[in-house]
């Protein structure tokens, strides 16, 4: 875990917090030596590997996604029931994830940032966001309140669903960590054992959980949609840190926190956690 507060790491130039990083053309260059097709010369077309496993097996009730043999000791895929999923087949293409990290230049993971509502987590995500994409990373935000725009407007904020939201966020996160990019989930997600939960459905260091450690009282005064001021009144129940609880992590990478009363910059903290990143190579393939 390294705790955030120190002195700029980046250069801020922008009071938008513009992490800099110099290009905004957005177009990347991949050498010709970076193509992994087997065989390939000067064809763009290089072989394609086939499937593996074109027949399947009738094994219901197992849930791994292994190949087994059949009467005859033939490998074939098995099929799988997933939860209401019944005689499901897991696909594999021969273009993986290490493929399009190398394309990439960096290693897909989920940056999972977890606070109070007016901790500063959609702040973060988008000052983080600037500052990987000025180093020509890829990178792409879940915010908690975005997403209860569509995929999530079907969840209210009773207890049940806020677990909902999050373990739909943490698979779609997952996903996009597949596709080999930076994913940068921004929510509330008050319960330890959904954010664990999460973190249970990357592989080891695929998760990176960051804890805005602000304050209630820190939060409460910016309160820039006056949300808490609605929820002290009564008129919105259920209210995180309010009348809701919020569980704080026990053992996130990073921890971004007040000193001497004093909050760090925006372009700091993301400074903080591009360093994590570096030191951890997370930005090469
Ligand atoms: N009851 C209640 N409690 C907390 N927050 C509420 C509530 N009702 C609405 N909002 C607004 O919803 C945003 C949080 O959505 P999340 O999806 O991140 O919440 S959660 O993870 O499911 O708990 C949150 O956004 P942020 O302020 O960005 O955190 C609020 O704007
Ligand atoms: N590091 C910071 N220092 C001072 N104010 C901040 C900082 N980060 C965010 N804020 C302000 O706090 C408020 C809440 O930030 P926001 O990112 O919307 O929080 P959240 O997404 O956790 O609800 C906003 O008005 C924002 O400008």
């Amino acid at each position: 875990m390294i705790a955030a507060g120190y002195p700029p790491l980046i250069r801020c130039p922008s009071p938008e917090f513009d992490l800099g990083g110099g290009s905004k053309s957005g177009f990347l260059k991949i050498p010709a030596s970076n193509c992994r097709c087997k065989g390939a010369r000067s064809s763009f077309f290089g072989p394609v590997k086939a499937m593996e496993g074109s027949k399947v097996s009738y094994v219901n009730g197992k849930t791994d996604k292994g190949l087994v043999e059949d009467s005859i000791g033939k490998s074939v895929r098995q099929m799988s029931t997933i939860g209401n999923s019944t005689n499901i087949v897991w696909h594999k293409c021969s273009v993986e994830k290490i493929d399009r990290q190398e394309l990439l230049q960096q290693k897909g993971c989920v940056i999972w940032i977890t606070g109070l509502s007016g901790s500063g987590k959609s702040t973060l995500a988008c000052a983080l966001s600037r500052g990987l994409h000025g180093r020509g990373k890829l990178t792409y935000i879940l915010d908690g309140d975005n997403v209860r725009h569509g995929l999530n407007r079907d969840l209210s904020f009773g207890a049940e669903d806020r677990a909902e939201n999050i373990r739909r966020v943490g698979e779609v996160a997952k996903l996009f960590a597949d596709a080999g990019v930076i994913c940068i989930a921004s929510l509330i997600s008050p319960y330890r054992k959904d954010r664990d939960a999460c973190r249970a459905l990357l592989s080891e260091g695929e998760f990176i959980e960051v804890f805005m450690d602000m304050p209630l009282r820190v939060c409460e005064a910016r309160d820039p949609k006056g949300l808490y001021k609605l929820a002290r009144e009564g008129k919105i129940k259920g209210f995180t840190g309010i009348d809701d609880p919020y569980e704080p992590p026990l053992n996130s990478e990073i921890v971004l926190q007040q000193k001497g009363g004093v909050c760090a910059s925006p372009c700091d903290m993301a400074g903080t956690v591009i360093s994590y990143l570096e030191d951890n190579g997370y930005l090469i393939a």
